[in-house]
């Protein structure tokens, strides 16, 4: 791939004027800088915020793709293009923060003090910021997606117009699964987010991605059910098909978390779905093998679980998650209808909800026809906007789940 050719803007208040001058001789020289526009200043009489908003607002509106800012520690700078809309800007110092500005943040400003670091440094570190290029594709644009949300002033839970309210949220269970670092901090921002709401049952509901299939005892790195439980989880994933695939998770080791999940006052959300494309999906032949592997899965993770506690079946066929498109709706309502009527669901006397998950995304849920509780979605709910919208989509036809 070759890399950008950046238009930079250049600024430093009476503190930095040596360091921004030798660094925009060098950016001169250097063949990945398009264009520099220098914002001041070299005197004393334009204090720091002013040249930092001026650099700022050439990034903001598209002049320039970056902007390197310079005062005595770099933090007024910083403090200042912050304040204008869509600008991340940083202070770093070393080359893992300068790294990460770009990789993590996305920052466009980098902002250094001619106080704090020596000049070689700081030539050193301006050059190596303009080798980094951040990947829109990564697991980091999803966050930097909700810094723009919240600078919005939309919490990171809105989608456009529709927001997710009490309303909204007391006709469904949606519910997010988080992985696990995050799961305490994800809780205490929607309980905070929900604090003036006395209805529970009113929010979203999170989950974890796995549980240990054991309460308590030496199991070194597993998170138990109960700890999950204590700190405010509702559900459990178990089963998906990597923790089949890449974890050598069977059928009893999935039947054992389902257990302890149930066992620990959770809603299992067990994961089953058969491995391969049908060879003609037409509704016919490939439903009908697909809902035995499936079924096969379903009885064996149920197996001996407490009859009447809930549990939530997500129908995931394994060659759908990750595709392009979800399974045709013809398929993955004849192989739910199948599951639904076996003897292993009917004879429960606990709820048990069946949702499709594998590519699932916008303007699948109506194709469904209701014979699907729900949604389960994996990259299409990275985006916080397409959530709430897929919310709406659901709550839209009355159908819960
Ligand atoms: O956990 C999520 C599911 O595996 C679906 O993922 P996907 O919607 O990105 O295909």
């Amino acid at each position: 791939m070759s890399s950008p050719k950046w238009r930079i803007a250049i600024g430093c208040d009476d503190a930095g004027v040596t360091y921004k001058n030798k660094i925009k001789a060098d950016f001169a020289s250097d063949p990945r800088v398009a264009s520099i526009i220098d914002v001041g200043t070299d005197d004393s009489s334009t204090a720091y915020p002013h040249i930092a908003a001026a650099a700022a607002k050439l990034v903001a509106s598209g002049q320039c793709d970056r902007a390197l800012l310079i005062c005595g520690t770099g933090l007024g700078v910083a403090i200042s293009a912050n304040k204008i809309k869509g600008v991340r800007a940083v202070t770093a110092h070393d080359s893992f923060s300068v790294e990460r500005a770009v990789l993590s943040n996305n920052a466009q400003v980098l902002c250094m003090g001619e106080r704090v670091v020596g000049l070689e440094l700081a030539r050193r570190l301006a050059r190596e910021w303009l080798g980094y290029v951040f990947d829109e594709s990564s697991p980091s644009a999803a966050k930097v997606r909700a810094i723009h949300h919240y600078e919005e002033g939309e919490g990171g839970l809105v989608g456009g117009k529709e927001e997710l309210t009490s309303d909204v949220l007391s006709l469904v269970d949606a519910f997010i699964i988080p992985d696990f670092i995050s799961l305490t901090s994800v809780i205490s921002a929607i309980s905070t987010t929900n604090s003036s709401s006395t209805n529970n049952d009113n929010t979203l509901l999170v989950g974890a991605q796995d549980c240990c299939a054991h309460d308590v005892g030496p199991y070194t790195g597993e998170v138990s059910p109960a700890v999950l439980k204590e700190i405010g989880c509702r559900i459990v994933e178990v089963g998906h098909a990597e923790r089949r695939r890449l974890f050598g998770e069977t059928d009893a080791v999935v039947r054992q978390k389902v257990a302890a999940a149930v066992r620990n006052g959770l809603w299992a959300l067990v994961c089953v779905g058969e491995e391969h494309v049908p060879a003609r999906d037409d509704g016919g032949a490939g439903v009908q093998d697909a809902a035995r592997e499936v079924l096969r899965q379903v009885a064996a993770a149920l197996d001996g679980v407490d009859e009447n506690a809930e549990v939530i079946l997500a129908y995931e066929p394994v060659w759908a998650i990750g595709a392009p498109e979800p399974a045709s709706a013809e398929h993955v309502r004849g192989v739910v209808r199948r599951v639904r009527e076996s003897e292993v669901v009917k004879a429960r006397k606990g709820r048990t909800r069946i949702v499709y998950g594998g590519a699932a995304g916008p303007g699948l849920w109506e194709s469904l026809e209701g014979e699907v509780d729900g949604l389960f979605l994996g990259r299409f709910a990275h985006d916080p906007g397409r959530f709430v919208r897929l919310i709406h989509e659901v709550v839209g036809k009355g159908i819960n789940g």
